[in-house]
């Protein structure tokens, strides 16, 4: 037990990250520490992104991913641009290729400073997502939240962006449901065998969305990338949208391109908050007094 693993506060438009430097170690962050750090003010988060050194060929890192719950995740957009920021003011390089449980993600800092991510290719089938029963149509499953004869909520569209989505779309204003409610009862609804990040979106134009996220392992968040994707992606499906969207969440305007190859991009900002030690084990954590 030591706190003597490097970290930096980060988030991705408010969507708190904590990279940590476990480069040259053979452990792990432990799910107790992830759930002791997010209990102090100081360094509450929505995702952990450990950086581990790389296991597979022709990547820089191995990334993993921890929710604030200590559950492990697949995939963190915001989280993967606060890494690319994070080694970029490290070692002056501006790509980079990483590993996480999803697979493998490229990304870039631009020189605007804004970082862009290749999410990958999503994936629509039911058991790509994954859904415990069989639907042929994603663009929009059977489930619905709220009396039977006048839902609240219904009939998402899901998707898996290395993780499980799925968006509900709405008429009224977004700020208008209560998704602190429905959200935990939608993540862990039985259809999703490994619960799902639950999204309500209202689209504004045909390059415009808005949407609110309850993440899966985490809760409401100022900003979900992976949700952004998902969201522009299946609205692409359903004839909503065009290929290149701004997608609003609480925290600002992230910009999502699903290319004709097939991959998504996600671009947007990352801020950097302070400088730590932390424990892997416990999650006891100190401050480091940086040089101005
Ligand atoms: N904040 C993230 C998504 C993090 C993972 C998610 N909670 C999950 O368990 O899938 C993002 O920016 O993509």
């Amino acid at each position: 037990m030591a706190v003597d693993v490097n970290f930096a506060k980060m988030n991705g438009l408010g969507n708190k990250i904590i990279v940590a430097d476990m480069r040259g170690r053979e452990d792990k962050i432990t799910p107790q520490a992830a759930v002791e750090l997010n209990a102090q003010t100081d360094t509450g988060f929505d995702q952990i992104m450990a950086i581990h050194d790389p296991k597979s060929d022709g990547t820089d890192a191995y990334v993993m991913i921890l929710n604030n719950d200590g559950s492990e995740a697949e995939a963190c957009g915001n989280g993967t641009r606060c890494v690319v920021s994070a080694l970029s003011a490290e070692t002056g390089r501006t790509q980079f290729t990483f590993e996480t449980l999803g697979g493998i993600l490229n990304a870039d800092e631009g020189e605007n400073g804004m970082v862009s991510v290749d999410m990958g290719m999503p994936r629509f089938r039911w058991d790509q997502i994954p859904l415990e029963e069989e639907f042929g149509d994603t663009t929009g499953i059977e489930l619905q939240i709220g009396p039977i004869d006048a839902p609240v909520l219904h009939t998402p569209s899901v998707a898996n962006m290395g993780n499980p989505h799925a968006v509900f779309w709405v008429k009224n204003d977004v700020w208008s449901y209560d998704l602190d409610k429905f959200g935990p009862l939608l993540e862990n609804h039985p259809i999703f065998p490994q619960r799902a990040n639950i999204s309500i979106a209202q689209v504004q134009s045909n390059d415009h969305i808005i949407i609110r996220t309850w993440e899966r392992g985490v809760g409401l968040t100022q900003a979900c990338g992976s949700a952004a994707c998902a969201t522009a992606v299946c609205a692409v499906r359903k004839k909503l949208t065009d290929r290149n969207v701004k997608i609003t969440v609480p925290g600002g305007d992230l910009f999502i391109q699903w290319r004709e190859d097939g991959h998504v991009i996600m671009t947007g900002p990352t801020e950097w908050e302070f400088a730590g030690k932390l424990d892997a084990e416990t999650g006891k954590w100190l401050r480091v007094i940086e040089d101005a």
